[in-house]
């Protein structure tokens, strides 16, 4: 069976260059699974494909029918790692209009934003039809979902009464603390645990990504056999064996030649959602002690109409990693007319994915000759079990690459900063001496 594939050569690294990364590599591959670095009781998900709960895994199906079953729509409230992998995931396998079209039960994501509008619209959309609720997170005291969660309850309480409410809520959280551990005990909802030793961005495969994805009519037995697969494949400690590994280590080479900022780019709008599970992933992983690529995506082509100019002509500080699929989903052929009054006779025969493939080559030569570097990372096809790998892949190479930038891949200190403050600034009890620092700044 065909497997992810990497190639950087277009990426302007002489052999030599990752020559000189083969021991920080293997030394960041010993640190990592020897669990003797930085973070190191955050690396449950290393082996999760397979030390995962089997009892839960079943339990996640079973609800999931049971969700299908009783519900025409259910929402997913959660922020930053409690949603994005499952979100990647639905809008990467199913339809692309999967609510207008799918036999199961709408999904929308609601808690991963603070607008009263959303809410509002979003219960407009929701009205008159059965619902069931799964609110995610790991701490149990995010803001945003919290939030969402509040209002969602009371909708819920309102529509069924609280017995029956409390049937159709679904609580993902920490096994022991926090408050919507304590709140889901309190009311009885069906509880998922996630795992102490796995971090929000690395939690795809635990009930915090399996659950909505499984109630999207995915095959999650198949996700896990591709992150099987790519466990096994990137266990390789030697360079030039490990694709993986050698993303990581390319990326490390080009942020110290300047190149400071990686760009996704895909050619399917199904993969907006893995960018931006992406851009978590690696900005909370590597963004830290005044390091860091920053990573960004573009759509293409979309974006080339937009970001193009830049990609081509802008500052020099930027490389680009081509998201690719070989084998496109579905295809149309392009038709001949009679008059040929737009000019497009002469691909007449041709199919949409032949355009967009010879779209990705020119503009790959364009970019290269522009000075960008050019990394494409390849799947045989967007299916379950190549989701999983490349999901393993991503997560993988973030490890090894965090470890070669010499940070710790897997905290988020950063992210206190705007919570402290909002929570001044809101008033929330204990926060009083920063409000008042504040409040003078405002
Ligand atoms: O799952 P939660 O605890 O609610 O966290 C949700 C997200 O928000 C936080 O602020 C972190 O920076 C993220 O890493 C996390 O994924």
């Amino acid at each position: 069976m065909e497997n992810i594939y990497f190639d950087y050569s277009n990426a302007g690294i002489k052999k030599y260059e990752i020559q000189y990364l083969k021991e920080p590599t293997r030394k960041a591959h010993e640190v990592l699974h020897e669990k003797t670095g930085a973070g190191n009781d955050f690396l449950g998900w290393v082996d999760y494909p397979v030390t995962y709960d089997h009892k839960e895994f079943e339990k996640i199906k079973r609800v999931a029918q049971e969700i299908k079953k009783d519900s025409e729509v259910f929402i997913v409230i959660g922020i930053g790692g409690s949603y994005l992998g499952s979100r990647a995931a639905i809008e990467a396998l199913t339809h692309s209009f999967y609510n207008l079209c799918s036999d199961g039960p709408q999904i929308y994501f609601a808690g991963n934003n603070i607008s009263g509008t959303y809410l509002k619209h979003l219960m407009e959309v929701i009205e008159g039809k059965d619902i069931s609720i799964n609110v995610i997170s790991k701490s149990g005291t995010t803001t945003e979902p919290a939030i969402a969660f509040r209002v969602f309850k009371s909708y819920m309480e309102e529509k069924y009464g609280k017995e029956k409410a409390k049937e159709r809520i679904y609580a993902t959280t920490d096994q022991e603390k926090g408050a919507l551990k304590t709140l889901a005990e309190k009311e009885g909802y069906e509880t998922f645990a996630i795992p102490d030793d796995v971090g929000g961005r690395f939690s795809i495969f635990t009930p915090v990504g399996l659950l909505p994805i499984a109630v999207a009519g995915l095959d999650i037995d198949k996700i896990m056999d591709g992150a099987k697969e790519a466990k096994e494949l990137y266990m390789e400690e030697d360079l030039d064996k490990n694709l993986c590994y050698q993303y990581a280590a390319v990326r490390n080479i080009l942020y110290r030649k300047g190149k400071i900022i990686e760009v996704l780019a895909n050619y399917e709008p199904a993969l907006h959602y893995i960018a931006e599970w992406w851009k978590q992933l690696y900005g909370e992983s590597e963004g830290k002690d005044g390091k860091g690529i920053f990573p960004a995506a573009v759509d293409f082509s979309s974006d080339l109409h937009s970001m193009g100019q830049y990609l081509q002509d802008g500052r020099r500080d930027l490389f680009e990693t081509v998201l690719n699929i070989d084998c496109s989903k579905l295809d149309m052929e392009i038709k001949e007319e009679a008059e040929d009054l737009d000019g497009l006779n002469y691909l007449t025969g041709k199919t949409m994915d032949f355009v967009n493939k010879k779209a990705f080559e020119g503009i790959r030569l364009a970019h290269i000759d522009g000075g960008v570097p050019n990394l494409i990372i390849s799947i045989p096809k967007m299916d379950e079990y190549y989701f999983g790998q490349l999901i393993y892949f991503f997560q993988k190479a973030c490890g090894i690459s965090g470890y070669l930038l010499g940070v710790n891949p897997f905290d988020q200190p950063g992210v206190e900063s705007y919570k402290k403050n909002m929570f001044a600034l809101l008033g929330k009890p204990g926060y009083e001496g920063l409000r008042e620092t504040l409040m003078k700044r405002i």
